[in-house]
């Protein structure tokens, strides 16, 4: 297979028209993708000396599409192809498609799972080690974004899968156009183009793909919901959902990045003052999931109740706590996760990363809550019940440092630091609807 595409010859062809049309089957043109990743950046500028745009690439039409496509809009770039290790085809797919991506002209890296075994939640469970490993290729070579082959099919089971679930307005914006993860962002250019006319593209570009057999695995919820969305009235009826919820969300997440600024202060301790009003119930949420690690936003029945109920309570792993200052969440010190080995970038409670200065030996070293006994007025005046959840370096049973109170009791540890990274962004840092033409914003 051979790279043969320009975007001038392109910008002849028909193509579907980006942003407005995602059931069109027409082949989409480079110039149209070019537009709208105009839109989604600023970009680094593509530059060898600097560090390349990531792609999750499985194989399929779509990823496959989007590599095609992003080959056109710039050279400095790096794909990624996650192996499942599930089927035994499956080694031999990953080869062929960082072969195809070679030839396109898109340097490919293979990345292996190994630990993975078929049985309960499988979909759920490949689907989160697949974006460890995704972010942590992205980390080591310096990738600040990664484009994802997401498309408008997958936008739209997401919004039905979403409604039957009962989800709120966040929840019907579907997927986001950007959204920020502690490691990188994840772009999905591809959100307003139909799965159709991405094979067609392909197809006109005389490239080949892979389809996953398990695409077709009717016992799995998205293919039992794509099934069930053959009619076009319902799908454009879906679509107009999600753009009005995503233009929703985005005026919330204005309003709500105001009032954090003004009342909230998220501290590197990993837990957020709140001052003496409780937030909104979707903010309570936000806020909760940031201070508990979480992955997936509490019940929103019980955080109204928790809102509305203005009493020191736990919820979903953290406290609502109620000082001279206001109110306070702070993790729940028994539902902490349990002591890991301590190494650079090792993240515990999924709230924080470790950094180790590299002569520190991590022999014997681990990771584990630690601050009790430690408090002191000169060191923030934080309580006990604060402390206690404070990440703190072991060796063997002895604590040896809690970096967040300046406590060290060997001197290779003094300058480790525990940086607090939460799940998600407060302030919603994502783009959601349809993405509005960035401007002057734009750096290249
Ligand atoms: N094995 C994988 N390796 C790398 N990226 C992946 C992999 N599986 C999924 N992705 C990324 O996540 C996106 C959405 O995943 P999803 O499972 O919906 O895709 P798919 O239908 O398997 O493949 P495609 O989107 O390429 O047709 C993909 O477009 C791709 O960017």
């Amino acid at each position: 297979m051979q790279f043969t595409g320009r975007a001038e010859e392109a910008e002849t062809q028909p193509c579907s028209a980006l942003p407005d049309d995602p059931f069109s089957e027409a082949p989409v043109s480079p110039a149209a993708f070019i537009a709208r990743m105009e839109q989604l950046g600023p970009w680094l500028p593509d530059d060898p000396a600097l560090p390349p745009v990531g792609l999750a690439v499985s194989g399929g039409g779509d990823s496959l599409c989007l590599a095609w496509l992003a080959r056109h809009w710039r050279k400095n770039l790096l794909a990624f192809v996650v192996d499942h290790g599930l089927r035994a085809e499956s080694a031999e797919e990953a080869r062929l498609t960082v072969q195809r991506l070679t030839a396109m002209g898109v340097p490919a890296r293979l990345l292996t799972l190994t630990t993975l075994t078929k049985g309960p939640g499988i979909a759920e469970r490949a689907r989160q080690a697949r974006y460890a490993v995704l972010a942590r290729a992205c980390r080591e070579a310096g990738c600040l974004d990664l484009l994802l082959g997401h498309q408008a099919d997958d936008q739209v089971e997401t919004i039905r899968m979403r409604q039957e679930a009962g989800s709120g307005p966040e929840g019907l914006a579907g997927m986001g156009w950007v959204t920020a993860l502690p490691d990188v962002r994840l772009v999905r250019p591809l959100l307003s183009v139909s799965r159709q006319a991405l094979r067609n593209t392909l197809r006109q570009a005389g490239l080949t793909w892979v389809d996953d057999p398990s695409n077709q695995d009717t016992r799995a919820e998205r293919v039992r919901i794509r099934y069930s969305l053959q009619v076009q009235d319902t799908r454009h009826t879906l679509w107009q959902t999600g753009v009005k919820a995503g233009a929703a969300r985005m005026q919330q997440d204005a309003e709500r990045a105001a009032f954090l600024a003004r009342q909230v202060t998220l501290r590197p301790e990993g837990w957020a003052c709140l001052g003496p009003d409780l937030p909104e119930p979707e903010i309570l949420s936000a806020l909760i999931r940031c201070v508990g690690g979480l992955i997936y936003p509490p019940s929103p029945a019980a955080v109204a109740r928790l809102q509305a109920a203005r009493q020191e309570a736990t919820l979903a792993g953290v406290q609502l706590v109620c000082g001279q200052a206001g109110w306070f969440l702070v993790r729940e010190v028994a539902a902490m996760a349990a002591p890991i080995p301590a190494q650079t970038g090792a993240r515990w409670d999924n709230r924080f990363e470790l950094w180790l200065p590299s002569a520190v030996s991590a022999e014997g070293l681990s990771i584990a809550p630690g601050g009790l006994g430690l408090e002191r007025k000169d060191r923030g005046g934080w309580t006990a019940r604060f402390c206690a959840t404070l990440p703190a370096l072991w060796r063997e049973d002895r604590r040896v440092a809690v970096p967040h109170l300046g406590w060290c009791a060997e001197e290779g540890l003094k300058h480790a630091r525990f940086l607090f990274q939460p799940p998600v962004s407060v302030t919603g840092s994502g783009v959601y609807g349809l993405p509005e033409t960035r401007g002057e914003q734009h750096h290249t």
